[in-house]
């Protein structure tokens, strides 16, 4: 099947620099994507966007440059609950990536086993309105309750000014809970105010709840961006992600995003977006915490 990008798409960036900040050995990308190819696995009919393409091989290719030893290859929307082209990467990955996958209440326990079998450790729930359609709560639980007893987790992802309305639904769930992205903050607003310290508040009291502190590029309003070099890029994410970082160590993971799905500014490139990495865990422990050992924890064990 041809498919057509979505008009003004950014094609993830080749030749990526090779990052200055050397990565702990056994680091794992903890977030990140394949897109198709779509001639092999399609693209969903109910796809919000049409990437391009963004094979296993490229991910492997890119997980080498950059010095990862693993990756956690999180399912993008543009596949729906089409799982394939996931599964795929998972299978041919030699042990070195995770999956996480988005599954509709009608999967059967064996669809849930092979893919446990493959490498998939949690399921994705999607909040943002640009990208997926809603899905009644008590659907959602219902997902939470199958998948929790193959000791997978959840994973979130929704915007800072809708946690207000989802908190209860996230503080409820059986499972380990990890926010993609930090839950989107406004970084034009104070790390120290009420947006941010309800995100804080949920992660303080909640023990089960975790954060990817990944996509500076995503949430950075003044940037400099990731490219030309630059070592000191999105400098205003830097205080939100450090305060993650330092208050729950051991319940933090970093991913690169690539391939960086609809950004519309500029495609950084990761191997500076690696180089980001120093600036929101700055000892050596911070770093082997965030990298090696909490995404071995969650999804090598
Ligand atoms: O902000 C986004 O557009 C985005 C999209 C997806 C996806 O389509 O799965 O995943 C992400 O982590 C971020």
């Amino acid at each position: 099947m041809e498919f057509t990008k979505t008009p003004g798409w950014l094609d993830w960036y080749t030749g990526p620099s090779k990052p200055q900040f050397k990565l702990p050995p056994g680091s794992v990308d903890a977030h990140c994507h394949v897109f198709g190819p779509g001639a092999q696995f399609p693209y969903s009919p109910e796809r919000k966007y049409t990437p391009c393409d963004a094979s296993k091989d490229q991910l492997f290719a890119l997980r080498d440059q950059l010095g990862f030893d693993k990756n956690v290859i999180v399912q993008a929307t543009c596949h729906g609950s089409d799982n394939r082209a996931l599964v795929d990467a998972l299978r041919h990955s030699d042990n070195k990536a995770r999956g996480v996958a988005t599954v509709k209440r009608d999967v059967s326990d064996a669809e849930l086993q092979d893919m446990h079998g493959a490498g998939v450790r949690g399921t994705r729930f999607n909040f943002v309105k640009r990208l997926a359609d809603f899905t009644p709560p008590e659907v959602l639980l219902e997902i939470a309750q199958r998948i929790a007893p193959l000791g997978w987790h959840v994973v979130v992802y929704f915007e800072a000014q809708d946690l207000p309305e989802l908190y209860d639904f996230f503080t409820a769930l059986p499972t380990t809970v990890v926010v993609d992205h930090m839950g989107r903050p406004d970084v034009n607003k104070p790390v120290e105010g009420p947006q941010f310290a309800l995100f804080v508040k949920m992660m303080r009291e909640h023990e089960n709840i975790w954060s990817k502190v990944s996509c500076p590029e995503r949430l950075s309003v003044s940037g400099p961006p990731a490219l030309n070099g630059e070592q000191n890029a999105y400098r205003d994410v830097v205080p939100f992600a450090r305060h993650v970082v330092e208050t729950f160590p051991d319940r933090v993971l970093w991913g690169t995003d690539w391939p960086h799905p609809n950004l519309k500014d500029h495609m950084p490139d990761d191997g500076l977006l690696v180089d980001f990495i120093p600036h929101i865990a700055r000892t050596a422990e911070l770093q082997r915490k965030l990298l090696v050992d909490n995404p071995t924890r969650l999804y090598w064990n």
